[in-house]
């Protein structure tokens, strides 16, 4: 398997693309960001079903694109396999056409299309049109499709979000199921975290049209590079710097030291872990109890500071369940703060005012 390797520039009226990726050989990669970002577009790009004004794709030797030599392989010469938000089967064909289609000559077609079926717990739909059937199973046979030719690289974008919640579950598993089977490197588009938390190696987060981070998906969830891309992450305590006094960040919430590197002592934002955090510290941030969320065994306090910024507290084991509408105030460990530089808001999504949690 080999890497996927791309340096594009395109335009199109009101929006520029400006991106270089380096796909893993293997696993995963989640594309995240927000709406109109440039998410479908680089699929688009990498699939050939756009065209860049320049630069070039590359997969291990194999040359897809390359403006300045001209090359420009056509979409059915990159072996890839697609799969888009709403499963665009073949509504003429069967269930087994469907994931015939794309199969190579030479290839015991039935047998090939009777493994998948298989496979995706299809077994008896075979000669089913896509419109006799639910957005689940629709799903699972454009999987197959997109599976059943072994393309070289798997492009999905959103392919769980028509589905009902649980239904995503089980097609989740089901995803990695089949990778498990016959991996192949993929690119995910999705807005869904727990796609990403459950399904990426790796994560590229698309804004504006560039790529502002890329890496393990555990490292880019531990250390946003920005506060765009903590929110994006779902990071939900940032909370906006007014001014420094030496390593201790000041702002309408209070202050708080931070134990900042030096190429970033001036940070715009403090994103707080929620865990790690101590309640009833004398020398912590004013903080008033607005609810407690106990499921299980997790306890989430949702919180306000003097400024009405939310703050959101998952609390460890040992400490008690303080009541909503208790003042106390919250020590905030080092380890739990990272400085980041962009702006905290969102101003009506962080900041309860009347605070109605
Ligand atoms: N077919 C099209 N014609 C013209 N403009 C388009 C077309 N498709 C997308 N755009 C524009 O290109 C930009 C990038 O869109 P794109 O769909 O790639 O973003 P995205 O990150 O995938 O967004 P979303 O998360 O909403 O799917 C946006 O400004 C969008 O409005």
């Amino acid at each position: 398997m080999n890497p996927l390797i791309a340096d594009l520039a395109f335009s199109r009226p009101g929006f520029d693309l400006r991106l270089a990726i380096r796909t893993p050989a293997t696993g995963i990669t989640a594309l995240i960001g927000p709406s109109g970002g440039g998410k479908t577009t680089l699929l688009r790009l990498l699939a050939g079903l756009e065209r860049p004004q320049a630069g070039h794709i590359r997969h291990g030797e194999r040359i897809w694109f390359d403006s300045a030599r001209r090359i420009d392989l056509a979409p059915g010469r990159r072996r890839l396999g697609f799969l888009f938000q709403q499963a665009a089967l073949f509504p003429h064909l069967s269930v087994a056409g469907n994931i015939a289609y794309g199969l190579p000559s030479g290839v015991d077609r039935e047998r090939e299309v009777a493994r998948w079926l298989a496979r995706l717990q299809l077994a008896g739909f075979a000669a089913r049109r896509p419109d006799s059937l639910s957005g689940g199973q629709r799903q699972r046979v454009a999987l197959a499709r997109a599976l059943a030719p072994r393309p070289s690289v798997l492009l999905l974008d959103e392919p769980f979000s028509a589905v009902d919640p649980d239904l995503r579950q089980s097609l989740r598993l089901a995803f990695l199921e089949l990778m498990l089977e016959q991996p192949t490197p993929t690119l995910l588009v999705t807005h869904d975290l727990d796609d990403v938390r459950q399904l990426a190696d790796w994560v590229g987060v698309v804004i504006d049209g560039g790529l502002r981070q890329f890496g393990p998906t555990a490292e880019v969830f531990a250390r946003p590079v920005d506060a765009e891309v903590a929110r994006i992450l779902g990071w939900p305590n940032l909370l906006p710097v007014d001014h420094w006094e030496g390593d201790v960040a000041h702002g309408g919430w209070g202050r708080v030291r931070v134990a900042a590197s030096p190429d970033e002592p001036r940070a715009e934002v403090i994103a707080i872990r929620p865990d790690g955090l101590r309640l009833g510290d004398a020398l912590g941030l004013e903080i008033e109890i607005t609810r407690v969320i106990a499921l299980d065994d997790d306890r989430t306090l949702l919180g306000r500071l003097p400024d009405h910024t939310a703050i959101q507290i998952r609390l460890d084991r040992r400490t008690p369940t303080p009541r909503p509408g208790s003042r106390t105030r919250l020590g905030i460990p080092h380890a739990a703060i990272i400085p980041l530089s962009g702006r905290a808001t969102d101003a009506e999504a962080t900041r309860c005012n009347p605070c109605l949690l």
